[in-house]
């Protein structure tokens, strides 16, 4: 298909409402999130991004509507939802008696024919997928034997083989050590450069500022959606978070630090954002 023809808005959300057990969990909510682009959503707990995202990948009720690739996504046929929107859950659970391989095979299930076996692409998007996020050495080992990190990278390869248009990933960072944090960072990117869209929901805020786009939430609404680089993102971060935390400036890139870990003299403020750092030799 000519480049040309290739949706550029990934989804679209129109929400009037979402309601769990009854209550009220999200407002009205209009958001547009691109091709090619990586945007996080964040905000304090319970501020409902998780709820956001379930929503956005259909997987709760609502009231509202949501175009996948620029077709609602009720009338897309369930087969095709699951090859164009690959999803990784918070706690994600999968038979631990399953071999890592086998786990990440389930992946390529929206691209099987009933009860045929897995075909020779579908063996390669496997492999691949568990090389991007290291999880080959312990392919034979069952899902219930690996640690909290190495199981979260058997499911983020898992979502990886689906080889999905849209990706999207609930706290994909849980358990995962600093390095390995890294790792899913240049992973997105690459995704993001061969025209993916990834959609994550992030705790982990100094990750969340290297985004394309930030969704900022608050109490079930939107408060905020823009780049990490527009001050008005920024103040909005700031304002979500009680002015808890600082945004620093380090060679154009910016940083949140919990305002509570800065001497007394650098008290987070609303706008004042550059702070003198020093070098951990100094
Ligand atoms: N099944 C449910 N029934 C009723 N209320 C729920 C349910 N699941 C979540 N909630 C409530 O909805 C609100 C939003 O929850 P959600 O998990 O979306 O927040 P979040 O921003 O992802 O939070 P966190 O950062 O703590 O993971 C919370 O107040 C939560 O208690």
């Amino acid at each position: 298909m000519s480049s040309i023809l290739k949706p550029q808005i990934a989804l679209q959300a129109l929400i009037e409402s979402v309601h769990l057990q009854g209550q009220p969990i999200l407002g009205e909510i209009a958001l547009q999130l691109k091709m090619s682009e990586w945007t996080a959503i964040v905000g304090p707990n319970g501020a409902g991004k998780s709820t956001l995202l379930r929503a956005i990948a259909g997987l709760l009720p609502m009231k509202g509507r949501v175009q996948l690739l620029g077709h609602d996504w009720t009338q897309i046929p369930a087969r095709e939802r699951a090859r164009q929107l690959a999803w990784l859950g918070q706690n994600e659970s999968s038979s631990d008696v399953l071999s890592a391989y086998e786990v990440v095979m389930l992946g390529r299930l929206p691209h099987q024919a009933w009860l045929a076996p897995p075909s020779s692409a579908d063996h390669a998007a496997v492999v691949q997928a568990m090389q991007q996020t290291q999880s080959w050495d312990w392919r034979d080992r069952p899902l219930g034997r690996l640690s909290g990190g190495e199981r979260q990278r058997v499911l983020l390869a898992r979502a990886l083989a689906v080889q999905a248009q849209v990706l999207l990933m609930d706290e994909p960072l849980a358990h995962l050590d600093p390095p390995h944090q890294a790792d899913w960072l240049a992973l997105v990117r690459e995704l993001v450069a061969s025209g993916v869209a990834v959609v994550s929901v992030l705790h982990e805020l100094n990750m969340a500022l290297q985004a394309d786009s930030l969704v900022v939430m608050e109490a079930g609404r939107v408060s905020s959606h823009g780049a990490p680089q527009r001050a008005d993102t920024r103040a909005a971060l700031q304002a979500v978070f009680d002015h808890r935390l600082h945004l620093v400036e380090v060679q154009g890139q910016w940083l949140a630090l919990p305002a509570a870990l800065l001497p007394s003299s650098q008290e987070a403020k609303p706008n004042n954002n550059v702070l003198p750092l020093k070098r951990a030799s100094e």
